[in-house]
């Protein structure tokens, strides 16, 4: 089966600054990927370049087989919705016209559904849309162009909660009904950890970890309790971070525990708390400035 994106050895830089820094990735067929990362991490900049918006300065790019570079063929198959969209000077009935022409999968019924839902003026100038209608309209193209690969920036600037949960509902049962490759850059992990089924975290323009959601649940867990229990019960496992306040110590340990393990802690009193998706970015990216502080390009 022909990969929906494959990156090998993406770089990308900008004078002396690593934005990527051979990044390999590869989404082969239908899934909700979220890519995280700090502010700065290379998202943006990598979406950018899988969809053709920049170049890369070394590796390939392949996007449902060929370069995206270029290949009209290509980016019709592929929508990329980024944070704070411009449009040009038209009222949003023409923004969707002008998608509907341009993706051969466009779903008119969708789009009204979702114009509807979002309560979006059809006849008004994008330009007098508030932020959060903006970004409302960016999301109601994305999800009608029904795009085999479909690249989701932040789309969210501006959108209330209620907003934000309706995207969630309709990103979903889109999915549900239309799979496709979907790629979430999002600062809401906690909010959208439900969705992902796959996470890549990028920090400092290296992929830090990319891992299947569930995989990671029980991965990484908070062993809390009285300083040498807690030693007792970490020892040989790899700590992530570790934390003591008087005789009572908070140890991040990856890899899991096994039951008896579980049975050891309880027996010892101590506390076990899994890590969530936001809590492992920030160890993770803590890491990663502890093992490369420094980041220009040779
Ligand atoms: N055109 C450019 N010229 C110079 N540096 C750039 C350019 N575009 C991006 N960068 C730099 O590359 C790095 C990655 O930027 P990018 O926008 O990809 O990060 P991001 O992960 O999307 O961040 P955020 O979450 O804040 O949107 C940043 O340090 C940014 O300043």
């Amino acid at each position: 089966m022909t990969a929906a994106i494959s990156v090998t050895g993406l770089t990308r830089r900008y004078r002396d600054h690593l934005a990527l820094d051979d990044v390999t990735l590869g989404i082969d067929g239908p899934s909700i990927t979220g890519l995280l990362g700090r502010n700065g991490a290379g998202k943006t900049t990598l979406m950018r370049v899988i969809a053709a918006q920049e170049f890369a300065s070394a590796g390939q790019v392949r996007v449902l087989g060929a370069s995206p570079v270029e290949n009209d063929a290509v980016l019709r198959r592929m929508v990329f919705i980024r944070e704070d969209q411009t449009f040009p000077d038209i009222k949003v009935r023409d923004a969707l016209a002008a998608a509907s022409w341009f993706y051969p999968n466009w779903s008119a019924e969708l789009a009204r559904t979702l114009v509807a839902e979002f309560d979006l003026p059809t006849r008004r100038p994008i330009r007098k849309l508030s932020r959060g209608m903006r970004s409302a309209l960016s999301i109601v193209i994305g999800l009608a162009a029904r795009a085999e690969v479909t690249l989701f920036d932040e789309p969210y600037a501006g959108l209330d909660a209620v907003a934000r949960q309706l995207f969630y509902d309709r990103l979903l049962a889109e999915y549900a009904e239309h799979p496709r490759a979907m790629v979430l850059s999002t600062h809401l992990i906690d909010e959208v950890a439900g969705l992902l089924e796959r996470v890549v975290m990028i920090d400092r323009g290296r992929v830090v970890l990319d891992a299947v959601t569930d995989d990671l649940r029980g991965t990484f867990v908070t062993v809390s309790g009285p300083s040498a229990a807690v030693e007792q019960l970490v020892a040989g496992r790899a700590v992530w971070d570790r934390r003591a306040l008087g005789a009572q110590e908070s140890v991040v340990v990856a890899g899991g525990l096994a039951d008896l393990d579980r049975r050891r802690a309880r027996d010892l009193r101590l506390s076990l708390e899994p890590l969530s998706l936001q809590q492992i970015m920030v160890h993770a990216s803590a890491r990663r400035a502890e093992d490369a502080p420094e980041r220009t390009s040779a």
